[in-house]
């Protein structure tokens, strides 16, 4: 056998159920040597579970893996997950030298851990290789984190990189950045890298061949990315309909301003049932947000608008303002995870109504939300972790959904999700702002943006507002100079 088709992972019949629920019924996957390989399937398809079982996080109940090493060594593999899973109280540097085990203890070896980690933060982020080696991990924005958490599994030396979704969160200009490294590390090191995504733009640029697990099988196993349309790869997903196109736009009325977002040197009049979006690094989107979901304490954009304060206090006053509020960073600003399912989903509504006792329509209430989003449950009794990470970002949006709002704020609300759900959540958002509510949306996927805003505040890397693009103005590469992606 050739060297660079060495199987660095075989798996044959993979079998897992949790409960009664049968999660994988026969998976087969062979990862590559010299090869990205991109891992699809729809929300809750079995993905993550296969990873977990791969690298030892929870156990088969049946099926044969084998992992093999192109060197003497035992075969390695570095997993980015989608929740970030770093060590809040070490700094950067101690999170990414924790992996190379033996020098993370003297002195000597501190100084080491610095060298360790600015090699690593420098493949794709030289910036923050300069500047936040010693900072704690508890203090890195959720972006920071991301770029951390990738430079890690990149210097960790595996023999296969499993990326789960780790481009939601980073700029355009820092995920080319991150395809240079990968296609480099793969050409030079003759690893195998695996990457879940579902942005097909991204795994076109990106990968060499796919598997696609539809309900815990396989349907397709290491074809060509090239021999698969985007729609066969979607009919094998099991997601006919996710190419639908979304129904046109209600015309907006320009005389109905409802706020204006005043920042320095400029202000931004959003009409009603507008959609803005805001694009670039999260430097200039985060003030926004802050500003409008009630979590800035102090801030040089202010808002506008007939019968509101300046900046709302705190959360609660945004949501009494009438602002909805979908969050990115959804482990640790979104789901409830102590609370069940249906918990989760009727929050916002209890926040706004004052309501302390659980009443008993609220079932009812609960499970039309949950049906609404095609929001794949076991039960709405069970804990937020026992969903698949698309469908755990489909309960923030739940929780918004039906209810009036004057604005909804929503940070990557596609992060994670499917085609096919990204089509439900694009229709979604466009029913909320023909409705007549604002719909304010950062998203790093500007692809989608041009898709569904009406306008686009472009935002540069020190988070400046650099330009205001309207709709007839959109294209990619305006879009790329403004935020100083420009590749
Ligand atoms: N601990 C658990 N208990 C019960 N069900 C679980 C548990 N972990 C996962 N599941 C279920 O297993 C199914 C597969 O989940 P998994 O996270 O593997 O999907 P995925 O393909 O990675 O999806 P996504 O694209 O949304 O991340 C889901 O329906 C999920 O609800």
């Amino acid at each position: 056998m050739a060297a660079d088709k060495l199987p660095l992972i075989s798996v044959r019949n993979l079998q897992k159920s949790f409960g009664v629920t049968k999660v994988l019924r026969g998976v087969n996957f062979t990862v590559s040597a010299g090869q990205i390989h991109a891992l699809l399937g729809g929300n809750g398809a079995g993905k993550s579970t296969m990873i977990r079982i791969i690298t030892g996080g929870i156990r088969k109940d049946d099926g044969e893996i084998s992992l093999s090493s192109q060197r003497d060594t035992e075969p390695k593999i570095a997993v980015v997950h989608q929740e970030l899973a770093l060590l809040a109280d070490l700094s950067v540097a101690e999170n990414i030298a924790i992996v190379h085990a033996a020098s993370a203890r003297s002195f000597v070896h501190a100084r080491k851990q610095a060298e360790i980690g600015y090699k690593a933060l420098s493949l794709i982020d030289p910036h923050l290789a300069n500047t936040a080696l010693h900072r704690r991990a508890a203090d890195l924005s959720m972006h920071e984190g991301q770029i951390v958490e990738i430079a890690r599994a990149l210097s960790t030396g595996a023999d296969v990189i499993m990326l789960d979704e780790p481009t939601a969160n980073l700029t355009a200009g820092e995920t080319e950045r991150l395809f240079a490294v990968l296609r480099r590390l793969v050409t030079e090191t003759n690893i195998g890298i695996v990457f879940v995504s579902h942005r097909m733009k991204e795994i076109r640029q990106l990968c060499d061949v796919c598997t696609i697990i539809r309900d815990g099988m396989t349907v397709i196993d290491a074809a060509p990315l090239e021999s698969l349309t985007d729609v066969e790869i979607v009919h094998h997903m099991g997601q006919p309909d996710a190419r639908n196109e979304i129904p046109a736009r209600r015309k907006i009325d320009h005389a109905d301003v409802g706020l204006v977002l005043k920042g320095p040197e400029c202000a931004v009049p959003v009409l009603k049932g507008q959609i803005l979006g805001l694009a670039g690094a999260p430097a200039g989107p985060s003030q926004v947000i802050a500003l409008l979901n009630g979590t800035a304490r102090s801030s040089t954009w202010v808002l506008e608008a007939e019968g509101w304060p300046e900046r709302p206090m705190s959360p609660r006053q945004a949501v009494e303002l009438g602002i909805g509020y979908v969050s990115g960073d959804r482990r640790s600003k979104g789901v409830l995870a102590q609370l069940p399912i249906i918990d989760n989903v009727l929050a916002s509504r209890r926040v706004r109504e004052g309501r302390v006792f659980v009443r008993r329509s609220e079932r009812a209430e609960c499970l039309d939300l949950v049906q609404a989003l095609k929001l794949k449950a076991g039960s709405i009794l069970d804990l937020p972790s026992t969903l698949s990470g698309g469908n755990q970002q489909k309960l923030l949006i739940a929780r918004w959904l039906g209810m009036s709002l004057r604005l909804v704020v929503f940070e990557e609300p596609t992060r994670g999700v499917d085609i096919g759900t990204k089509r439900d959540i694009y229709e979604l958002i466009r029913r909320m702002a023909d409705a007549g509510t604002i719909v304010i949306w950062w998203s790093t996927e500007n692809v989608e943006l041009l898709e569904l805003c009406d306008e686009i505040l472009a935002f540069d890397t020190d988070g400046q507002a650099k330009g205001l693009l309207q709709s007839s103005q959109f294209n990619e590469d305006a879009l790329a100079d403004l935020t100083g992606m420009a590749a």
